[in-house]
């Protein structure tokens, strides 16, 4: 239930230490009711103590924190129960089935979903009597996201959330995922795949060394210079290769210089970057920063 204008996730200036190392460095994030935000980054960029910090699982350093407009470092149990978590590595309950784990923590909740239909929807039907110990890796995670939903929270984590899912599981769990959107579930994920945060996510963040890099809607990322297409073609053996924001007036240019008798363009390809590339691209400069940095401290 919305009661206020608030966003759902609202962090300013996180910052979290471990000993030396600055895990989280000055972060700001928002995420509006509704809405399916996808953190971005490499290995070690903090996103796993920002999203554990969300969920009351550690404590800030300093900053601003607040998750259904509380601070979770001392929200109770009425907060949690409208949360949905799912962790990078939950271990436990290796002897109870699929059927009594889901029930059971169903249990736990004020007003959960029939723990039936979520086995269902996330594909354990005919693994309803397994002992959750005899899962496969894949298996485990789609029981961690029944375990994450049964609540029928308003907010939901989810941390790296299909890894070790083969592709067709995958695209099950993005078909859930899409259908918790459309009940209105507001959700934020982390994930390395790319793919992932095309499909589902509103808004893509970029984090890097426990700070925001970039952030945008997942056709917007990196800005219109990072999103320009390559127009490649060949001449007399020698490939061509340009950069444009027109590549339909290029080629059109090209088949008239070019086209001779067919009107074809030899060996013609137009390439519009991936989100992929653009990812790649927003890291490889923030990395190339980090270098020029240390250089000039040295
Ligand atoms: N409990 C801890 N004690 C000490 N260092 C930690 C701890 N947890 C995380 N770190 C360090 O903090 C940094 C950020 O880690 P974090 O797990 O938040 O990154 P991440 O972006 O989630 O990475 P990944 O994509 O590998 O899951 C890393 O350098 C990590 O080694």
């Amino acid at each position: 239930m919305v009661t206020t204008n608030a966003p759902a996730v609202l962090v300013e200036g996180l910052h979290k230490r471990y000993g030396e190392k600055r895990a989280v460095d000055g972060l700001d994030l928002r995420v509006e009711h509704g809405e399916i935000v996808a953190v971005l980054g490499p290995n070690g960029a903090g996103k796993t103590t920002t999203v554990e910090t969300l969920e009351g699982f550690r404590r800030a350093d300093a900053g601003h924190v607040r998750v259904l407009g509380e601070d979770p470092a001392r929200a109770g149990r009425a907060w949690r129960a409208r949360l949905g978590v799912v962790l990078q590595d939950n271990r436990d309950l290796a002897e109870a089935t699929v059927r009594e784990i889901v029930h059971h923590v169903a249990g736990f909740y004020p007003a959960p979903r029939d723990p039936e239909g979520v086995i269902d929807a996330v594909g354990l039907r005919d693994r309803a009597g397994t002992r959750t110990r005899a899962l496969s890796g894949g298996q485990r995670r789609r029981l961690d996201v029944a375990l994450g939903v049964v609540g029928d929270p308003e907010l939901l984590f989810l941390d790296e959330p299909t890894t070790g899912f083969d592709p067709q599981a995958r695209h099950e769990f993005w078909e859930l995922v899409e259908s918790l959107r459309d009940e209105g579930t507001t959700i934020l994920l982390t994930t390395h795949y790319l793919e992932e945060a095309e499909r589902l996510a509103d808004r893509v963040v970029v984090v890097a060394h426990g700070r925001v890099v970039a952030e945008g809607a997942p056709a917007d990322l990196g800005g219109r210079r990072a999103r320009r297409a390559r127009v490649r073609w060949t001449v007399d053996g020698v490939t061509h290769d340009e950069a444009t924001d027109t590549p339909t007036a290029l080629v059109a240019r090209l088949a008239a210089e070019l086209g001779r008798t067919d009107g074809e363009v030899p060996g013609l390809q137009v390439l519009r970057p991936t989100l992929e590339d653009v990812y790649l691209g927003l890291i490889g400069q923030d990395a190339a920063a980090d270098a020029a940095g240390e250089e000039t401290a040295r």
